[in-house]
């Protein structure tokens, strides 16, 4: 009764922002992203017995009270459609730098969800663990597949067609992916928030709907044509476009801090000298920037001239779930 799975983390091409049901991490709109070879999580999960309930143990420590809290509720599931009331320890092991701004909690549900599953015996189909990591954190549900992996917004209200599926596998297109680490000063609005207050008062957010389906089928034709500028054109309009409705939510609120706007002009500078770097953002003050192998050092090279630069990390798309 006991499973290690690891799942790396993602970035998203196209953005998840918006839910039409909170409670099953249904999004408003299909979202599109590359698994990163980097950043992952390991998670063990052994189903015993004797233990009286959950425990958690997060990068070696016992975890806090409230994360346990969400542990426990995700295990919940996972008992429930095993039909089997047993308790678990839970080990995770974060090889995310959180600092980075990344979604560990994509690596980390996708993780649990394929860990918990097989340490209690479900058998469950990628799909179907791509649907249980997406109620443990809507970004996860694209983690269990490697390479460029859209998630299904689907229709139905029980969310039995929203699941995310691989597109195209890591070693068709090999883009490369810099992180880069700026100096944070405010604390962020986590992005459940953040896409909730939109949701439900930006004027912005009926515009964005409209766009991110044509977004969609722009991104998925570039990928088809392996056409990087059209890629990368869509990709940094689709990232503009989900932070323009965070300025029309009330209260207003922005991710990015002067740094992130010092290396967006820094990206765009570089493509007026002909080189080819875009870059997208998420619920953070971070940048990633997508370009191609040839290209990589000397975008890096011209990154680390910038004092707001503090790290950057060079990611190749990476692979699904492995069974440890
Ligand atoms: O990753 C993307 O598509 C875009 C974002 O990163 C933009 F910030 C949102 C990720 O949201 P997530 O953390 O998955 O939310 P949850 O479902 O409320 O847990």
């Amino acid at each position: 009764m006991k499973a290690t799975v690891k799942a790396h983390t993602n970035i998203a091409l196209i953005k998840y922002w918006g839910k039409r049901d909170e409670a099953l991490f249904l999004p408003t709109n299909n979202s599109l992203s590359v698994t990163l070879d980097k950043f992952y999580t390991i998670t063990t999960v052994e189903f015993l017995p004797a233990l009286q309930a959950d425990e958690f143990y997060f990068n070696g420590e016992l975890a806090e009270e409230k994360e346990l809290m969400k542990i426990s509720a995700f295990l919940d599931r996972v008992r429930a459609n095993a039909k089997k009331p047993m308790f678990a320890c839970v080990k995770s092991q974060n090889h995310v730098p959180t600092a980075a701004g990344f979604a560990s909690s994509a690596s980390g549900y996708a993780a649990l969800a394929a860990a918990s599953a097989k340490a209690i015996g479900l058998q469950l189909t990628d799909r179907e663990l791509s649907q249980l990591a997406r109620q443990g954190s809507g970004s996860a549900s694209r983690s269990i597949f490697g390479g460029y992996v859209e998630w299904e917004k689907g229709s139905n209200a029980d969310g039995s067609d929203c699941y995310a599926q691989q597109i195209l596998k890591k070693d068709a297109w090999d883009l490369r992916i810099l992180s880069v680490e700026v100096t944070t000063k405010a604390k962020k609005v986590l992005s459940r928030e953040g896409m909730k207050r939109t949701v439900q008062t930006s004027p912005f957010f009926a515009g964005w709907l409209e766009a991110v389906e044509q977004d969609l089928i722009a991104i998925k034709e570039a990928i088809n044509e392996r056409d990087f500028t059209k890629l990368g054109q869509v990709v940094e309009a689709n990232a503009l476009k989900m932070h323009a409705t965070t300025l029309g939510a009330n209260p207003p609120f922005m991710y990015w801090q002067s740094a992130t706007v010092e290396v967006m002009q820094e990206v765009q500078a570089l493509r007026e000298k002909g080189i080819e770097a875009y870059f997208t953002i998420d619920a953070g003050p971070n940048v990633k920037i997508v370009c191609q192998p040839e290209e990589e050092q000397v975008i890096h090279e011209s990154l680390e001239t910038l004092p707001v630069v503090q790290q950057i990390h060079h990611c190749r798309i990476g692979p699904g779930i492995t069974y440890l």
